[in-house]
């Protein structure tokens, strides 16, 4: 299947669900609630729709103030990185999670033969993150990076946000897009829309009277973001946000990087979402098809595991400090995720 010249913009759900599900086991098609409402990595914060209680919250807490880790600069998106090298912790670190730049070598003598598959997601990966998700804007160098990386392997952007808001960003009509960590890929999606609709109108209601708190859209899932609130003012919005999801009893709550994302109680992740793409792009052939999958987001770790358990390919995390993760390699920041896509680029060109 020559992807390069396949039309790959997914445009609607419906019809891509039909494009693309034809012929796939009925399995990958059910959705199934999840008791309880946690994820089925146990990396998320899961929150049970039916203990709001003070714990929860407390604990919701908790995993906000982690999601806030001391922040490291970046020198190629104009910041000083230069204490970096210094950091004892991080470099104990990636001893068990090394550079992927500096793993080059190993990463492309394993996929000598065989078709790399490419999976990135967008925020904190092709985009620096900043305070104000509208301007997450991507670079005019990344876009061409991942233009050209997907002018020489299958390439998926893998997104929290919705398809369309994602696709508004990268405008690359070259790409696959899975929207709301996957879900945006789905058929009979129509209930969860329609929940994230009402969701979104209560949680711009409760969050209203706290100053810098924001509430997305995502389409499937909703975000309330908190990295502009203070931090006294934390535990007042998960509480309010467990408060609006008692009415919502098929929606669970988990936690990214300061941000507190609603979503469908459904067995669907982005590890799903990549499994569901390799299926249906004709790459599920683990033998012959590395995937490298490249996040910065616990949301990500359930596509690291994926491929984990499936004894194939490489998750890549992207992070300035030390985390726990199901990742083979590291990058640091989306300025190392670009000199990754070039490197791909020129290996393939040369290799070929
Ligand atoms: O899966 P992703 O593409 O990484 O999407 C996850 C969330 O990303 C966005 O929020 C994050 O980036 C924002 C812009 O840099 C930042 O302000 C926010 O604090 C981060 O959590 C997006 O706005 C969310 O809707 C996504 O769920």
């Amino acid at each position: 299947m020559d992807l390069s010249n396949s039309s790959p913009v997914i445009t609607d759900p419906v019809a891509i669900s039909q494009q693309l599900l034809g012929g796939l086991p009925s399995n990958l098609m059910q959705f199934s609630v999840m008791p309880g409402g946690y994820s089925s990595s146990g990396m998320n914060v899961g929150v049970s729709r039916l203990k709001i209680e003070e714990v929860l919250v407390n604990g919701l807490l908790d995993a906000m103030k982690s999601s806030s880790p001391r922040r490291r600069l970046n020198v190629a998106f104009g910041e000083d990185n230069s204490s970096e090298e210094e950091d004892p912790a991080y470099s104990a670190w990636m001893a068990k999670c090394p550079s992927a730049l500096a793993s080059f070598k190993q990463i492309v003598a394993s996929a000598q033969g065989k078709k790399i598959a490419v999976f990135l997601d967008y925020d904190g990966t092709l985009s620096p993150i900043v305070d104000d998700p509208d301007k997450a804007v991507m670079s005019p160098v990344m876009r061409a990076a991942v233009r050209n990386v997907a002018k020489y392997f299958p390439t998926a952007i893998v997104s929290g946000r919705s398809r369309n808001k994602v696709f508004e960003f990268v405008k690359l009509k070259e790409l696959y897009y899975a929207g709301s960590h996957g879900m945006d890929i789905m058929a009979s999606s129509a209930n969860h829309e329609h929940s994230a609709e009402k969701v979104t109108k209560s949680l711009l209601q409760v969050v209203s009277g706290i100053e810098g708190a924001t509430v997305e859209n995502n389409k499937f899932c909703v975000s309330v973001h908190y990295r502009n609130v203070a931090e006294k003012d934390w535990k007042l919005v998960a509480r309010l946000v467990n408060e609006v999801l008692e009415a919502f009893p098929r929606l669970k709550v988990t936690n990214g990087r300061m941000v507190l994302e609603v979503r469908p109680v459904i067995d669907w992740d982005k590890g799903k979402a990549v499994e569901f793409l390799l299926q249906s792009l004709g790459l599920n052939d683990s033998e012959n098809v590395i995937p490298i999958y490249i996040g910065d987001d616990r949301t990500d770790e359930d596509a690291f595991k994926v491929l984990r358990q499936r004894n194939c390919g490489y998750g890549i995390l992207v992070s300035q400090v030390p985390k726990e993760t199901e990742a083979f390699y590291s990058l640091r920041d989306p300025s190392e995720v670009m000199e990754f896509l070039n490197f791909l680029v020129r290996w393939k060109k040369h290799s070929v």
